[in-house]
């Protein structure tokens, strides 16, 4: 059996859940519970928050799990879990900032004394120990950018994605400090058990087929015959587009391929001009 730990809520939640129900992983959760069962009798979820899931799977309370890239380095046990898919979503960055007015406007105006605000006190610290400063830490749970404002701290080390938070709260960005994704991690003891380790690979493969699809389409038309060679070039498909015949007309072909989503604005055009007619663009669930 395998235990796999999931973000009850926050950010990377939906995301998360969105991806597992399209690779195949149907989830049965009733309301608010713990713990779930998948169509897979031998796959049970377990609800936690993204940050306590590094260290659940670290230490083997669940076998797999799903947090951000920047909560396995906060946790520290970046070396006692093995790196088994990045999402590609959920893109954070945890950076410093200082107010827009303040004098602090580079990492050199960082003086020792210099009083942090952040929810990642660890990343934090390490950066600044590899700076050389000793800064004060102030470790707090949320809402960060208020700290300078209320006399709490100097600057803040926080998240930032599309920058608006910053923006609002007239913070202006010093340096970056680390680069996250949402991954699927995995306890390496549970990676040395074979059968284990068997369901882990199905698992990371069915959802590596899903987060594929996600930037796929499969085009289909009905395109002049004498056309086919052209129309090739214009889309090689994974393995060369399928040709097929249309029973009903001599001088068409059935067309089918898999594209890339966003070739398609440019692609239909130059269909249509060789002649292609029906086409249809159809998403995708998964591609293995
Ligand atoms: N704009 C963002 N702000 C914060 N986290 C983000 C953002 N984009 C992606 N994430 C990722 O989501 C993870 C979880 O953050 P989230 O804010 O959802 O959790 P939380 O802080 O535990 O919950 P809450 O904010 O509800 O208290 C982050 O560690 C990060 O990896
Ligand atoms: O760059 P942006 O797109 O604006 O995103 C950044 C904001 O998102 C996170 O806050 P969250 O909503 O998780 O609240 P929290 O600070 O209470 O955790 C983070 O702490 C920033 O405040
Ligand atoms: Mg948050």
């Amino acid at each position: 059996m395998i235990l796999f730990a999931l973000p009850n809520k926050g950010r990377i939640s939906e995301p998360v859940m969105k991806i597992l129900e399209k690779a195949g992983l149907k989830i049965t959760a009733q309301g608010r519970s713990l713990f779930a069962n998948t169509v897979d009798k031998d796959v049970k979820i377990m609800f936690a928050r993204a940050k306590d899931i590094p260290e659940f799977v670290a230490d083997g309370v669940a076998d797999i799990g799903i947090t951000g890239y920047d909560l396995v380095l906060e946790r520290g046990v970046e070396d006692k879990v093995d790196f088994l898919l990045d999402f590609n979503f959920g893109f954070a960055r945890l950076v410093l900032a200082a107010p827009e007015n303040s004098e602090i406007k580079s990492l050199e105006d960082i003086k020792d004394g210099v009083r942090v605000a952040t929810e990642f006190p660890n990343l934090t610290r390490k950066f600044f120990e590899k700076l050389g400063k000793r800064v004060e830490i102030i470790e707090l749970s949320g809402a960060t950018e208020i700290a300078p404002f209320i006399g709490v701290a100097d600057i803040i080390s926080d998240l930032t994605s599309t920058g608006t938070t910053l923006r609002l709260n007239k913070l202006r960005e010093i340096a970056e400090i680390v680069r996250s994704t949402t991954r699927l991690i995995g306890n390496k003891e549970s990676l040395k058990d074979e059968r284990k380790r068997r369901k882990i690979e199905q698992l990371v493969l069915a959802i590596k087929s899903a987060l594929f699809a996600e930037t796929k389409k499969l085009i289909m038309m009905n395109a002049p015959k004498d056309k086919v060679e052209e129309i090739k070039k214009l889309i090689p498909g994974m393995c060369g587009p399928t040709v097929a015949k249309v029973l009903s007309n001599d001088e068409y072909v059935a067309i089918h391929a898999v594209v890339n989503e966003d070739d398609i604005y440019n692609l239909v055009p130059k269909l249509h001009e060789l002649g292609a007619r029906d086409i249809l663009i159809v998403p995708i669930e998964r591609i293995l």
